[in-house]
C-alpha cells in the first residue's frame, strides 16, 4: 500500500452541507496530527462566485463550528483553492484543468489526485466522463474517484452510472464511500470477531439465535425531503449501511486482511443472502412513516407535514426486516435489522444473542435465565458489553445478569475520530478495504429491489409510528412470530453495568 500524502485533493460540491460538516473538519484533523504533510491541496468546487478568500473563510468557518476554537487555521486554510464552476458546463473543466496543473507544479504535488464527487448523485457520471475527455485525469501521478452515497437508485440506474466511471477509472482507482465502514466500532467488528478464540468458535448457527442490528435516528429529513422522498429508508440506509454491517458479521475469515480477501468474502455474504421477491416480502420486512410526536419534550410534524415531501407520501421512513443467509455457518439464524427517523434515541447497536444453554440449574422454575448477549455499541458511545449470568452475591446458588463492559471513550479518554477522517486517510493512503466494491453494490441492490418493487406498488398504511418511538408495531410482530423480541437498545448502554 502507498503511503503518498502528497495530494491535490478536488471537492466537487465545496459549498454544501457534506463539505462544510463533514470534509473540511475532517481535513484538518488530519492536518492537526500531522497526517497530511504540508504538501497538498484543496480545489473547491461549486457555482457560487466566491474568491479564494472568502472560501478559505468558510473553510475555516466550519472547522471552528464542527470542532471549536483550533490551532494554525490559517495555516490549514491556506492550502484551499476555489473554482466556480458548473458541472454541467463543458467549458469550466478547461478552466479547472488549468488550475489543478498550476497547483500541482507550484506545490509539487507528483500529480496525484483525488476527485471527491460531494454533489447530487445525478451528476456523478457526467462529471467522471468529464474528467477524463478534459484531460483532469491524465496525470503522472495516482488517480482516485471518491463518490458519495447513494450509488444509483436500483440496480439498473446502479449499473449505468458504474459504467460511466468506468470508462475514466478503473475499479481499483474508484472509493465507493460509505460512512459507516468509517466508524471506529464498524470496523472493530472484524477484530473483536477474528481476534478473540472465545468468540469464533461459537460465531455459528450452532450457538447464536438471532442478531439484531438497531441504527436509530432522532432527527427528521431535515432539508433534505426532496432527495429522501426518493430514497426513504430502505435505500437511504439499508441498502448500504446496514447490509455492510450485516456482511461483515456474518462473512468468513478471510485467509489475509487484504482489502482484495476481505471484499472477496463480504461478497460471498451477499451472495448467500436468501432473496425475497413477491409476496414473501411482507412476512420478511415492514415499513414505517413517522406521524406527529415528541422528541425531547418537543413537538415535531409528521413526515408527510415536513418541507419538500408529498403530503400523501408513499415513502417509509422506518424499515425493519429479517435478513436470512443460506450458507452452512447461518442456516436459520436470522439478522433482524431497523433502522428509521424520529425514533426515541439516537443510537447504532449490534446485539449478538446466544442460544439457550440445555439445562437451567440456577433459577427457580419459574425464572428464566437470561441468554447471554454480545453487544456492540457502535454509537453514540463506543464499546462492548458481554452479559453473562453470575452467582448473586450473599444467595445460596442464584444466578443473576452481570455485564463485562469496554467503553471504547473510556479506556481512551479521547472522542474517536470521524468516520470520513479515516476514509479520507485511506483513500490518500491507496487502501480501499473499507469502501464498497462494485460488486457488493451490485448484490445488495439486487436484494432491496426485490423489496422496494412490493412497496412501490401498494401504498403503506402510513403514518404508522409516532415521533418518538421505537417504530410501528409490525415491526415487533416480526421478531415475536419467530419467538424473539428487540432487546430494548436503552438498557443496553455500556456504561450501564451493574
Ligand atoms: N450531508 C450529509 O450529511 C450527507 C451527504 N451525503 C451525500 O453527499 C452528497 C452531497 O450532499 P450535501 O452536501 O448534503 O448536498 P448539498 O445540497 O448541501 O450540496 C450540494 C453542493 O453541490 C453544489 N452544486 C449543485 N449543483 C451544482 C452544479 N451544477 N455545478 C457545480 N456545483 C453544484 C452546490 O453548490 P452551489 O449551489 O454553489 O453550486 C453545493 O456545494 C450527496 O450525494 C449526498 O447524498 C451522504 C451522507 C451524508
Ligand atoms: O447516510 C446517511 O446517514 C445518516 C446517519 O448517519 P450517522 O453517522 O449519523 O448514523 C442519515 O441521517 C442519512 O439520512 C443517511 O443519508
Amino acid at each position: 500500500m502507498e503511503q503518498n500524502m502528497t495530494t491535490l485533493i478536488m471537492i466537487f460540491g465545496a459549498t454544501g452541507d457534506l463539505a462544510k460538516r463533514k470534509l473540511f473538519p475532517s481535513l484538518y484533523r488530519l492536518f492537526e496530527r500531522g497526517r497530511i504533510a504540508n504538501r497538498f491541496a484543496v480545489i473547491g468546487v461549486a457555482r457560487r462566485p466566491l474568491s479564494n478568500d472568502q472560501f478559505q473563510q468558510s473553510v475555516k468557518d466550519s472547522v471552528t463550528s464542527a470542532l471549536g476554537a483550533k490551532q494554525n487555521l490559517d495555516q490549514f486554510a491556506s492550502h484551499f483553492y476555489y473554482q466556480s464552476h458548473d458541472v454541467t458546463d463543458s467549458n469550466s473543466y478547461i478552466a479547472l484543468k488549468k488550475l489543478a496543473d498550476e497547483i500541482d507544479t507550484h506545490n509539487h504535488l507528483e500529480g496525484n489526485r483525488i476527485f471527491y464527487l460531494a454533489m447530487a448523485p445525478e451528476f456523478f457520471g457526467s462529471i467522471a466522463l468529464h474528467l477524463k475527455a478534459d484531460g483532469l485525469t491524465n496525470v503522472k501521478g495516482y488517480k482516485r474517484l471518491v463518490i458519495e452515497k447513494p450509488f444509483g437508485h436500483d440496480l439498473e440506474s446502479a449499473k449505468e452510472l458504474n459504467e460511466q466511471i468506468r470508462t475514466a477509472f478503473s475499479e481499483e482507482e474508484i472509493y465507493r464511500i460509505d460512512h459507516y465502514l468509517g466508524k471506529e466500532m464498524v470496523r472493530n467488528i472484524e477484530v473483536i470477531r477474528f481476534a478473540n478464540a472465545i468468540f469464533e468458535p461459537l460465531w455459528n448457527n450452532r450457538y447464536i439465535s438471532n442478531i439484531q442490528i438497531t441504527s436509530s435516528e432522532t432527527l427528521g429529513v431535515e432539508e433534505r425531503g426532496r432527495y429522501y422522498e426518493s430514497s426513504g429508508a430502505l435505500r437511504d440506509m439499508l441498502q448500504n449501511h446496514m447490509m455492510q454491517i450485516v456482511a461483515l458479521l456474518a462473512m468468513e475469515p478471510p485467509i489475509s486482511l487484504t482489502t482484495k480477501e476481505i471484499r472477496l468474502e463480504k461478497v460471498r455474504v451477499f451472495r448467500s443472502l436468501r432473496t425475497i421477491k413477491g409476496e414473501a416480502v411482507n412476512d420478511y420486512f415492514v415499513r414505517g412513516q413517522y406521524g406527529e410526536g415528541e422528541i425531547d419534550q418537543k413537538k415535531v410534524p409528521k413526515y408527510r407535514d415536513e418541507p419538500m415531501v408529498n403530503n400523501e407520501s408513499n415513502t417509509e421512513t422506518f424499515v425493519a426486516g429479517k435478513v436470512m443467509i443460506d450458507n452452512f455457518r447461518w442456516a436459520g439464524v436470522p439478522f433482524y435489522i431497523r433502522t428509521g427517523k424520529r425514533m426515541e434515541t439516537k443510537s447504532t447497536k449490534i446485539v449478538i444473542q446466544f442460544k439457550d444453554i440445555p439445562m437451567n440449574l440456577y433459577y427457580r422454575p419459574e425464572k428464566e435465565l437470561s441468554p447471554n448477549l454480545l453487544v456492540i455499541h457502535i454509537q453514540p458511545e463506543e464499546g462492548i458489553t458481554l452479559h453473562l449470568n453470575a452467582k448473586k452475591a450473599g444467595s445460596h446458588l442464584d444466578a443473576q445478569e452481570v455485564k463485562l463492559s469496554f467503553s471504547n471513550t473510556g479506556t481512551y479518554a479521547m472522542n474517536t475520530p470521524e468516520g470520513y477522517e479515516k476514509l479520507l486517510f485511506d483513500c490518500m493512503r491507496g487502501d480501499a478495504t473499507n469502501f464498497t466494491h462494485w460488486d457488493e453494490v451490485a448484490y445488495s441492490w439486487a436484494f432491496v429491489d426485490e423489496i422496494s418493487k412490493v412497496w412501490d406498488q401498494t401504498k403503506g398504511d402510513f403514518p404508522n409510528y409516532d415521533a418518538g418511538t421505537m417504530g410501528p408495531k409490525a415491526a415487533d410482530e416480526l421478531l415475536e412470530k419467530d419467538g424473539f423480541f428487540w432487546w430494548p437498545i436503552n438498557n443496553l448502554d455500556v456504561d450501564n453495568c451493574r
